[in-house]
């Protein structure tokens, strides 16, 4: 049958196998090279096959509007899949009726009053992330590894914004299980996902990995139902949150229950959405933090003016801002764009089409996948000059820029539903620590090779230079 896919280019294919040869068994981060040189070689729209599957890759702004704005066309595509053992159909993976559903319940977690809660909570752990980062400057004699300090602070703050569980101060035994567990996973499916024969259930079960993913999973759901079941009788017992428990932080936990009563969704789908924005509020946002503090070191520049601004809008006082003087930060908001144009967390997203359409002068049939690439597009030299240099001016001098040209967010209907969060929690973060010390790079102007994972990562450690104001 007549497929328009078979006139996009694309690298060499075999029978069956297709293009799976050039991907077998390499390292992760020579994939995310790889990925890169594609729209190089083969132009803005490149096809991939693999057993039966067509990948289309598309790189071009208005491919990309065609896709992420096509309101049926929400599927996700098939390396999805290994993120369900973990987080089920939740909001993530759904599609169809179940993800407008959750999508309806969930999108009030992300109310402004509700964020603005959580600021405590951001201002809380920004400071303990100062403290902690004082720790490892003096055992590292002023240079830090960054991400382990980054990642445990965003991960303590979707946990506590979430669930309303300390990490950081419960000791006992199912909570270090649990911060383990969060850590491992991920790993743990991109070992999956990028060993062919691990992909098959049943080896998977036989192997290492899939025995240390087995047990990652049930300290993982025994620790979510445990708060989950706890939550829930205190509701029942009060009738509504108990605010000396909770000092009315559990915004997500605390929407979940009110659906379940309604009869909107059951204990387990409670599960799976906990499990959810665990995972999408920890990684995207530790793996951003921490490019932007390798990027900020390398720009004193930029940290000056960081600092001006802070100074301008809170005077003298050492407080942290509140909501409404981080609104007012609008150069610390270019930064932090200027970061996620660089360095998305998402580099790719991809869907599975379950509605034929067409894509400019070519039809995209069901049944094929389309990967949306972020990383690739965010770069282009016709999209930004000189697209390689980070500079956060390019987001304040009016430029003007075609809607799509930067999503580091996804866009369209399955756009990230914690963006806000993010921004809330990146701005705080940096604007505590570029108060607190003057960062400096280990060798100026030097990028780590990035590798494919869950999340966009840096292929080594990120050392920064610290040094206290
Ligand atoms: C810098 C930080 C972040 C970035 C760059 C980011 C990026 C993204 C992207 C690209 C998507 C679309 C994924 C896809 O189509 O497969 C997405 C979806 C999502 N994000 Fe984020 N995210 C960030 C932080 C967060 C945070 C903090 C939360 C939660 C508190 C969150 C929750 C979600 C959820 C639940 C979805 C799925 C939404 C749906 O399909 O309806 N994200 N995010």
């Amino acid at each position: 049958e007549n497929n328009d896919l078979d006139r996009v280019p694309g690298p060499p294919k075999w029978p069956i196998i297709g293009s799976a040869l050039m991907f077998l068994g390499l390292p992760p981060s020579q994939m995310f090279d790889l990925v890169v040189e594609l729209p190089k070689k083969y132009g803005n729209r490149v096809v991939i096959t693999m057993l039966n599957r067509y990948i289309l890759n598309i790189y071009d702004v208005e491919d990309i509007e065609i896709v992420l704005s096509h309101s049926r066309n929400i599927k996700k595509n098939k390396p999805y899949d290994f993120l369900e053992p973990w987080l089920g159909t939740g909001l993530i993976v759904s599609t169809g009726s179940k993800w407008h559903r959750r999508r309806k319940i969930l999108t009030p977690t992300f109310h402004f009053d509700i964020l603005k809660s959580f600021m405590k909570v951001f201002e809380e752990k920004t400071k303990n992330l100062v403290v902690d980062l004082r720790r490892g400057i003096s055992e590292g004699s002023g240079v830090v590894d960054v991400m382990p300090f980054i990642s445990d602070f965003t991960l303590y703050t979707i946990c506590e914004t979430a669930m309303g569980i300390r990490l950081d101060s419960d000791k006992s035994e199912a909570t270090v299980k649990y911060k383990q567990a969060i850590m491992d996973i991920g790993e743990l499916v991109m070992k999956r996902l990028t060993t062919i024969w691990l992909r098959n259930d049943f080896i998977f079960s036989l192997h290492p990995t899939g025995k240390k993913f087995a047990k990652c999973l049930e300290s993982v759901h025994s620790f979510a139902d445990n708060v989950i079941i706890e939550r829930k009788k205190s509701y029942e017992k009060d009738g509504e949150i108990s605010s000396s428990t909770s000092k009315r932080r559990l915004a997500l936990l605390d929407l979940l229950l009110e659906a379940e009563r309604k009869g909107e969704i059951d204990l387990e789908g409670i599960r799976e959405e906990v499990n959810n924005f665990m995972f999408a509020g920890h990684d995207t946002t530790a793996t951003a933090l921490t490019f932007g503090l390798m990027l900020l070191a390398d720009h004193e520049d930029v940290q000056e003016r960081i600092l001006e601004e802070c100074t301008s809008i809170l005077g003298d006082s050492d407080r942290s801002p509140n909501m409404s003087e981080l609104g007012e930060m609008k150069y610390l908001e270019a930064v932090i764009k200027e970061i996620l144009r660089l360095y998305p967390s998402g580099p790719f997203i991809g869907r599975k089409i379950t509605e034929d359409f067409m894509l400019g002068d070519i039809k995209i049939k069901k049944g094929c996948e389309v990967v949306v690439h972020i990383y690739e597009m965010q770069r282009r030299e016709d999209l930004y000059p000189e697209p390689e240099v980070f500079r956060p001016e390019r987001f304040l001098d009016g430029e003007s820029r075609h809607p799509y040209a930067y999503v580091p967010f996804s866009a369209g209907l399955r756009n990230c539903i914690g963006q806000r969060f993010a921004k809330l929690e990146m701005k705080m973060a940096i604007c505590e620590i570029i108060r607190n010390f003057r960062l400096g790079p280990m060798k100026k102007g030097a990028r780590p090779a990035l590798k494919a994972d869950l999340v966009l990562r840096p292929n080594e450690s990120i050392f920064v230079k610290f040094v206290e104001r």
